[in-house]
């Protein structure tokens, strides 16, 4: 696989580019072809719907007009849910790896499939990751900060999905964070883990977030090699 072709497919839009949703190239990968047109098209109304959670949790509309607005949600949300899955749409569980094996320019775009996690562009060199998002309203916790939760989730994300890439099967045994600043709201902040040492299952990995140059939140994780055990859904 190119780093063009993983890019094309695996491009999740941000809020803004919800539109630009014209790519039919089919992503292959050892589980199946994943970039079929319903993730493509998943992932287009997945993202215009993190658009929606942003817009109804800020709006400042009139409130007779908030019980449209409402009232039209709530069809969609009738309409789409006359035929629905028990679970979101998986992503095979080897695309890390294919991303990271693409080359560093290539990028993984996080949660494009499922509008609740924060929605990530990671891209991978050697036993790094990189990644960048610009927290918004939504992701508040103290007044204009983002929520320790989110941070943790993040960490999380980039930690776990480097060990993922490396293609190591591993679960997260223990995340510790450590809040040095506030990470602000509406502004880039990077983020980037490191896989720093393998004992036998056990992989150790550190992370931060940082903001202009500040390292606001500082991550290490242990992962645990679970190799070999089936999980429904999950390829082994
Ligand atoms: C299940 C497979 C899933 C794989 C992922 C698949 C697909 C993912 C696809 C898309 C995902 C998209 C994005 C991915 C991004 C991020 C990834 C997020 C990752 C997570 O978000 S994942 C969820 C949270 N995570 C859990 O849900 C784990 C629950 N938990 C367990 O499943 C067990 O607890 C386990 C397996 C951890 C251990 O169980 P076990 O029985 O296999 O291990 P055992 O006891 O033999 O220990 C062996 C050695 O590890 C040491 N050890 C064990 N646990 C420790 C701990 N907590 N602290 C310190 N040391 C520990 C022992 O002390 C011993 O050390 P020693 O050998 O030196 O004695």
């Amino acid at each position: 696989m190119t780093a063009s072709v993983n890019e094309a497919a695996n491009r999740a839009p941000s809020q803004s580019q919800s539109e630009d949703q014209s790519q039919s190239e089919n992503q292959s990968s050892s589980t199946g072809t994943w970039a079929t047109e319903r993730t493509q098209a998943t992932t287009a109304l997945v993202a215009a719907t993190r658009s929606l959670m942003h817009a109804a949790a800020t709006t400042d509309l009139p409130v007779d007009d908030l019980a449209t607005a409402r009232r039209a949600i709530e069809s969609v949300t009738a309409e789409l849910s006359a035929r629905a899955r028990d679970r979101v749409l998986r992503i095979p569980f080897d695309l890390p790896a294919q991303v990271r094996a693409a080359g560093p320019e290539a990028e993984w775009n996080t949660y494009a499939l499922n509008p609740f996690g924060i929605p990530v562009r990671v891209t991978f060199d050697d036993e790094t990751s990189r990644g960048s998002f610009v927290p918004g309203a939504l992701h508040e916790g103290p007044p204009d900060s983002l929520h320790g939760g989110w941070s943790a989730h993040l960490m999380d994300c980039m930690l776990g999905g480097l060990v993922q890439a490396t293609g190591a099967r591993a679960v997260t045994a223990t995340l510790e964070l450590s809040y040095r600043h506030r990470v602000p709201l509406d502004s880039e902040v990077s983020m980037e883990a490191t896989i720093t040492r393998r004992d036998g299952r056990k992989i150790f990995a550190e992370g931060w977030i940082e903001h202009d140059g500040v390292r606001c939140v500082e991550a290490t994780a242990l992962f645990i090699r679970v190799d070999g055990i089936s999980v429904d859904g999950v390829a082994s």
